[in-house]
């Protein structure tokens, strides 16, 4: 029996932050030596933080990663360890996996796949390393080997698959376990998004099966630069088998988790497969260090979060954790929110309840008041909510009872402060000035738009008014379904500073909310008051009552638009074949009705790429994300598809 004891460790990072980043590595090394942890997997550019943008291209973030690297060393003794930093080699970056071992930097490992899809942009950056090129740099005064490389320390061979490298066919392990591997370490920094810690967890248990190996996995945690939330949720596989598995969305600086691995059984499993290919040669990138950790004879244990993840769960829990974040990162006072009781800015606000419920109950009293130490907060944890959240219903002449009573609802039951204002007057005032300068008076008939933004706009004032007097983050309520059609006033409802749902889509969002008012989860507690709004039919109120203005009057029914948007958006297809897609979703609707709404989500789409551009951050959720800076790049100008839309149109008969 030959029992090493591994461990991976997710750290919540911000990018540059020279000090609050080695002073949490330090904490969760620290923890893992006092676990008695050998091997220890931190995450990929754990040192730098993963989302610095263009300013990994600035020498002195090398420089200063190299620095913290140092100071790493001098914690390193009596284990081994691997963390993240940026480095540059003839003049090239690489995003590289320092390989630490009792004091002694062993070598830097190239990531061989770079990350360049969707919101990734590694290429911008650096240089992937080429498959079986070893090479030596300079780092921290001494010369290593960097590149391809593969480790054996006292007798422990392991090598290194850097986060996008394992999602690859050409996946490193591949190679790697021909010359026999007891671990695999893979450093990541992966984005959140619905279901995809079962992704990871196959690809893990997968690679850790077929290279016959423990594989330690270690993702970055909590919303790190703005709009990436990361899982945390660090993993170890044996041979295929989850054996540990940390918590995701912790609201903790770090999480580890740790695993016993017996190495014999292991070696004696992979000799035993007769189909393995080996390679009996030494591997060009071998480096050795004779430094032995203990070996132990305890029975393996494993540390295991049992847990099944709904969506409605991993969405609240995920952005719960990015608000939180966001206001501390942020150094802000806590949030203002502009409610109408209607479905996305309640779901704001219940968004930003779980975020606190949940941080007190994972952090305690104490472990919040640490975290928001830049707050003065209340000395009753019962005050906190209405000090960190403003809600203000605006209400104009156009506006039901219905929605200042949902509204109010809302607030007084999660404890946010709560006012009502009056804006009817303000709007008469701006419709009298400009309706006079142009020497008449404005009617629905000829000014509806007009009439409609000109109340979303005059509520854009005094709410932002509010966010300064608190020193607080205006939140924008705008949804991913309205801005695909650009259904918002710019610089009216789409004012703020941050966008917590502007990732996801409304018909998802009123599901989710009738999940949180009669569901909710071990971790999440339901809020029942939301009744109210699950009974409102979504609208603008923008128009006077008689109107009967809903969303899905202007627009087109929220699901429709959904599968519209996910065929034309996400998967790419042309109006025709957008149409041919929604025909065979819904059979209630005529194929006239059909290719008007697709010919109007077109025409909507394209004419409103500017108001995505100009949309606060959002939280990436999903790969159905609109956001221009991470995702989804379209033109602001352009023909419209003027052709194909005209061929849509004047389709006739069978497809
Ligand atoms: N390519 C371009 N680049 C830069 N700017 C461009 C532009 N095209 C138009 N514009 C500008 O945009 C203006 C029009 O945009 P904007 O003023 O925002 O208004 P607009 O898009 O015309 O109308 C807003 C729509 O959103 C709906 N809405 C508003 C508020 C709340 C809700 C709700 O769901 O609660 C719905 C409302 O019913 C209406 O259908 C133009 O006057 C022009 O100045
Ligand atoms: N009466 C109001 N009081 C306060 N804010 C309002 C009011 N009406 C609209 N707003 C602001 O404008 C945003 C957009 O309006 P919208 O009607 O789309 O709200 P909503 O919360 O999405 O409700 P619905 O589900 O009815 O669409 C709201 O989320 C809110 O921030
Ligand atoms: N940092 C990375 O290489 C991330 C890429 C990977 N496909 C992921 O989303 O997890």
């Amino acid at each position: 029996m030959k029992t090493i004891r591994v461990a991976a460790g997710s750290v919540n990072q911000s990018p540059l932050d020279w000090c609050g980043n080695l002073a949490r590595l330090k904490c969760v090394i620290e923890e893992a030596r006092a676990e008695g942890v050998q091997f220890l997997c931190l995450p990929e550019l754990a040192i730098t933080g993963y989302g610095c943008e263009d300013a990994f291209l600035m020498p002195n973030t090398v420089e200063r990663a190299e620095e913290v690297l140092g100071e790493l060393l001098e914690v390193s003794g009596g284990m081994m360890f691997t963390v993240g930093l940026p480095w540059r080699h003839h003049h090239a970056l690489y995003n590289v996996a320092a390989v630490i071992v009792d004091g002694e930097l062993l070598g830097l490992v190239g990531k061989q796949h770079l990350a360049g899809d969707g919101l990734h942009y590694e290429p911008r950056w650096f240089s992937p390393w080429p498959r079986g090129v070893v090479a030596t740099t300079q780092c921290l005064g001494k010369e290593v080997s960097i590149g391809d490389l593969i480790f054996e320390v006292g007798g422990i061979r392991f090598g290194f698959e850097i986060c996008e490298d394992a999602w690859s066919a050409t996946r490193p392990g591949g190679h790697l376990s021909a010359y026999g591997l007891d671990i695999l370490f893979n450093p990541s920094a992966s984005h959140f998004a619905f279901g995809k810690q079962e992704l990871r967890e196959r690809f893990i248990n997968e690679g850790a099966r077929s290279f016959g190996c423990a594989y330690l996995y270690a993702n970055l945690l909590g919303n790190e630069s703005g709009r990436v939330i990361f899982d945390g949720g660090p993993l170890v596989s044996n041979r295929g088998e989850l054996v540990a598995s940390g918590k995701r969305f912790s609201f903790s600086d770090h999480t580890l988790v740790l695993a016993d691995v017996d190495v014999d059984v292991n070696r004696s499993q992979v000799a035993a497969t007769a189909s393995r290919v080996v390679d009996a040669a030494e591997p060009t990138g071998l480096v050795r260090s004779s430094w032995v950790a203990d070996w132990r004879m305890v029975v393996p244990s494993a540390a295991l979060e049992a847990r099944r993840w709904t969506k409605e769960d991993e969405f609240a829990q995920a952005v719960g954790l990015a608000l939180f974040d966001y206001m501390r990162k942020s150094y802000s006072q806590g949030y203002v929110v502009s409610l109408s009781g209607g479905a996305d800015s309640s779901a704001v606000v219940s968004l930003v309840v779980i975020g606190l419920q949940l941080a007190i109950g994972e952090l305690g009293e104490a472990g919040v008041r640490e975290r928001l130490a830049h707050i003065s907060l209340g000395d009753e944890v019962s005050s906190w909510m209405s000090q960190l959240l403003a809600c203000v219903y605006q209400a104009s002449d156009h506006s039901g009872d219905a929605t200042e009573e949902s509204a109010r609802a809302l607030a007084q039951a999660v404890g946010a402060s709560y006012q009502s204002w009056e804006i009817g007057g303000l709007v008469e005032g701006y419709t009298q000035m400009v309706g006079g300068g142009l020497g008449r008076d404005l009617s629905w008939e000829e000014d509806d738009l007009a009439l409609q933004n000109i109340q979303a706009r005059v509520r854009s004032p005094g709410i932002w008014m509010l966010a300064n007097i608190r020193g607080a983050l205006l939140l924008s309520t705008s949804n991913r379904s309205e801005a695909a059609v650009g259904y918002a006033t710019m610089d009216g409802d789409t004012s703020g500073g941050l966008s917590p749902v502007g990732g996801i889509d409304k018909a998802y969002l009123r599901e989710w909310l009738v999940w949180l008012e009669k569901v909710g989860s071990d971790s999440v507690a339901r809020i029942p008051a939301l009744s109210y709004v699950n009974q409102l039919q979504p609208t603008a109120e923008l128009r006077p009552a008689d109107h009967g203005q809903t969303d899905e009057g202007d627009l087109m029914p929220y699901p429709v638009l959904d599968v519209i948007e996910r065929a034309a958006i996400r998967d790419k297809r042309a109006p025709l074949e957008v149409f041919v897609v929604v025909r065979g979703v819904f059979d209630g609707y005529s194929d006239a009705q059909l290719k008007a709404w697709v010919l109007k989500f077109f025409r909507l789409w394209c004419r409103n790429q500017w108001k995505r551009e100009r949309y606060a951050p959002s939280f990436h959720v999903d790969d159905e994300n609109l956001d221009p800076k991470t995702w989804c790049r379209f033109p602001i100008l352009s023909s419209g598809f003027e052709v194909e839309l005209r061929e849509l149109e004047a389709h006739q008969g069978s497809l």
